[in-house]
C-alpha cells in the first residue's frame, strides 16, 4: 500500500454512498469537519509520542496519514501537489528556508 494508492481510493469515495464508506461519510461533511478530524488524530499521535508508546504511535500515525489525505481531498489539494512542494524543498536546508522567510 502506497500513499498514492490510498489517496486514489479516497478520491474515488467523493460522492460515493456514505452508508457503505467511512471516507464518503467524512468527505460529505465538508473540509472543515475533515480538518477537525485530522486535528483530533494528530493530537492522539502527539500524546502517544510523548508517552513513548511506539505501538500506539504507529497506529495513531496511520490514522494521521489517512485523515491528512482525506483533508487534502476535501480541500481539492492533490497528494502530487504536496509532493511537488516537498520536492521543491529538496536540497534546501530547513535553516536556509527559515532565513529566507524572515
Ligand atoms: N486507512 C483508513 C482508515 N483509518 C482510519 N479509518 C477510520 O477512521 C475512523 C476514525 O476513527 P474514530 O475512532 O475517530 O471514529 P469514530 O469515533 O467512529 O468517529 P467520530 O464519532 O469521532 O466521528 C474509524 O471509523 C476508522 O475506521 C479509516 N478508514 C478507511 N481507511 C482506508 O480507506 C479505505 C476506504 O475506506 P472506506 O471509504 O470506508 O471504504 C480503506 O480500505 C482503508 O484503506
Amino acid at each position: 500500500m502506497t500513499l498514492n494508492d490510498l489517496f486514489a481510493t479516497i478520491q474515488s469515495r467523493k460522492g460515493a454512498d456514505p452508508d457503505t464508506s467511512w471516507t464518503a461519510k467524512l468527505l460529505a461533511k465538508g473540509p472543515a469537519k475533515c480538518a477537525e478530524k485530522f486535528g483530533e488524530e494528530a493530537i492522539e499521535a502527539i500524546i502517544e509520542a510523548a508517552r513513548g508508546d511506539k505501538q500506539a504511535l504507529t497506529s495513531e500515525a496511520a490514522d494521521v496519514l489517512y485523515h491528512l489525505l482525506v483533508m487534502l481531498a476535501a480541500s481539492d489539494v492533490t497528494l502530487d501537489e504536496v509532493l511537488t512542494e516537498l520536492g521543491n524543498r529538496q536540497g534546501t536546508s530547513g535553516l536556509a528556508e527559515k532565513a529566507a522567510r524572515q
